[in-house]
């Protein structure tokens, strides 16, 4: 008689699991890739449980994805994740616009802050893809189109001033430090941009006053950047083997008990700035229209409903998250590219001096139609050291890129870095000339802020900003590099140069 419970005793039993588990590993790692439609895009050989991870995480931000493409002279790639996971990277203009315009209804977002959305519950704007996403970006747009904007009582007109106040802030900061020392002074002049564009985007955000230019080292002013920096930073270029794990939020690591504290922070904060205005809205009958958060309030659908609580919460931590670091790091490696061009400099300050005149401090929207020149040195920055580097999607069914079959589940990096180091001639010289008759093509290999239905919702806002505060800091100082000093590209979502940017800065 046949016993199926006498036959198996645990030895079988381990050795039977065993033999399953090496065959699923050699499906995984070695068969089922020799039969993926991506091997016929060129790739770089990898590791089978590490991918390529190790090389990207050892070398310097965007460098492992250019050298990949050059050697294997394709603007499209395959690369391996942790787990010798397939993805692919571009940076062909063409595919860059199939996938974000021309076909941008079959890729969805993939992997970015998912570790956060896990903690919090919230889904700012810029995780969301399909139609949860064209519902709020529709309520957002009247808070960002500069057309809307100019026809009503609030917005960016309302906005400039801001930004002018923030930058005289910075300005009477590094004129004190500086005092009468005609040579200067050495200052960390990325955490001073870093407090600027945390001040600015806290009033324009939600008309809260952070004051972050003045107490930049407080512990509640360091704590929203250490959130971000930390908890909004894993994505799929920068996560560890932890962040990995499952259960890793379970863990009683240090850092969980900081995340916990951060969130009940972030929390409060924003709970008490939603209360305050709808406390206002009892009071006076109307929002005050002077900004972002109270133009969210204000929306409503056709069936006459607003947001959510929890929806307005979300989207506005996501416009502070979205619009601070990617704004102060681009004015960061602006400056450094004029402490490194003195030429440019000078040529920027003329500019500057011609459209203000001597007695203007104060800079309009008139002014800032006529700074052309640094349009184009801070579009040229933006080229060079792109803040955001790739933007990860997924397909939803089968597709083809050029000769290539592309499944569905693809994971494709959009390698915006690449994009801009690999289609322009003489890439690695910093030109900003080349964007003064810029046309239909350039605009195609040149996409800092995306493309598309999912395009940076702040852009217009992120130029004005940039222009207004760098206009103002080059006319009143010079900027020169410190001796000695040097840097490596980081990344941590935002691509920043490390150690945090110090430059000589002198009274003009
Ligand atoms: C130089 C500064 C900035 C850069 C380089 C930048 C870059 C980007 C990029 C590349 C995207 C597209 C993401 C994608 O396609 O998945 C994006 C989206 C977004 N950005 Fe920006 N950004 C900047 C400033 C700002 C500012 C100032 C704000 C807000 C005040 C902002 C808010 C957003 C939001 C909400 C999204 C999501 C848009 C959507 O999904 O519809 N950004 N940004």
């Amino acid at each position: 008689m046949f016993h199926l419970s006498s036959m198996i005793n645990w030895i079988q039993l381990i050795l039977l699991l065993l033999v399953l588990l090496i065959t699923w590993y050699f499906y995984k790692f070695y068969i089922r890739r020799w039969l993926s439609p991506l091997q016929k895009i060129p790739g770089c050989p990898y590791h089978p449980i590490v991918g390529n991870m190790l090389e990207v995480r050892k070398s310097e931000a965007m460098t492992s994805t250019i050298k990949w493409m050059k050697d294997l002279k394709s603007k499209i790639i395959r690369f391996y994740f942790f787990g010798g996971q397939e993805r692919l990277l571009v940076a062909d203009p063409d595919i860059f616009r199939h996938v974000l315009v021309t076909n941008s209804k079959n890729y969805v977002r993939y992997g970015i802050g998912l570790k956060l959305l896990d903690w919090m519950d919230i889904q700012p704007l810029f995780v969301l893809s399909g139609e949860n996403h064209h519902v709020i970006r529709k309520v957002s747009n009247p808070a960002f189109s500069l057309q809307a904007l100019y026809a009503c009582d609030f917005g960016f007109l309302e906005m400039v001033p801001v930004f002018n106040e923030k930058a005289l802030s910075l300005i009477n900061q590094w004129s004190e430090i500086i005092t009468d020392n005609e040579n200067g002074a050495d200052i960390g002049v990325q955490m001073g941009l870093s407090g600027l564009t945390l001040d600015v985007i806290c009033k324009c955000g939600c008309e809260y006053e952070l004051q972050a230019i003045e107490n930049i080292k407080t512990y509640d002013v360091e704590r929203f950047p250490e959130y971000v920096k930390q908890h909004w930073s894993k994505d799929n270029f920068h996560c560890s083997f932890l962040d990995l794990l499952p259960f890793s939020k379970h863990m009683p690591f240090k850092r969980n008990k900081r995340l916990s504290e951060d969130i009940a922070y972030v929390k409060k904060l924003a709970t008490t700035i939603i209360q305050k205005k709808e406390h206002h809205l009892k009071e006076s009958g109307k929002y005050p229209h002077k900004d972002i958060l109270s133009i969210l309030m204000s929306a409503r659908d056709e069936e006459g409903l607003g947001l959510s609580d929890k929806d307005l919460f979300g989207q506005i931590l996501g416009f502070l998250i979205a619009g601070y670091e990617t704004t102060s790091t681009s004015m960061t490696w602006t400056l450094l590219q004029l402490a490194q061009n003195p030429d440019i400099q000078d040529k920027v300050r003329s500019e500057v001096q011609q459209v203000l005149g001597t007695s203007t401090t104060e800079i309009t929207p008139g002014h800032l139609d006529k700074l052309h020149y640094l349009t184009c040195v801070i579009k040229e920055t933006l080229r060079l050291l792109p803040p955001i580097t790739s933007l990860f999607r997924k397909s939803l069914h089968d597709d083809k890129f050029k000769d290539y079959d592309i499944p569905a589940g693809t994971i494709i990096g959009l390698h915006i870095g690449a994009l801009h180091r690999l289609n322009w001639e003489d890439p690695d010289r910093f030109n900003p000339e080349r964007f003064m008759t810029s046309t239909e093509e350039d605009s195609k290999k040149f996409l800092p802020f995306g493309f598309g239905p999912y395009m940076c919702i702040g852009n217009k806002f992120a130029y004005m900003e940039m222009k207004t505060v760098l206009a103002l800091l080059v006319k009143n100082f010079k900027f020169t590099m410190v001796p000695g000093y040097t840097f490596r590209r980081v990344t941590s979502i935002v691509m920043r140069p490390s150690p945090s940017l110090v430059l000589r800065v002198t009274k003009v």
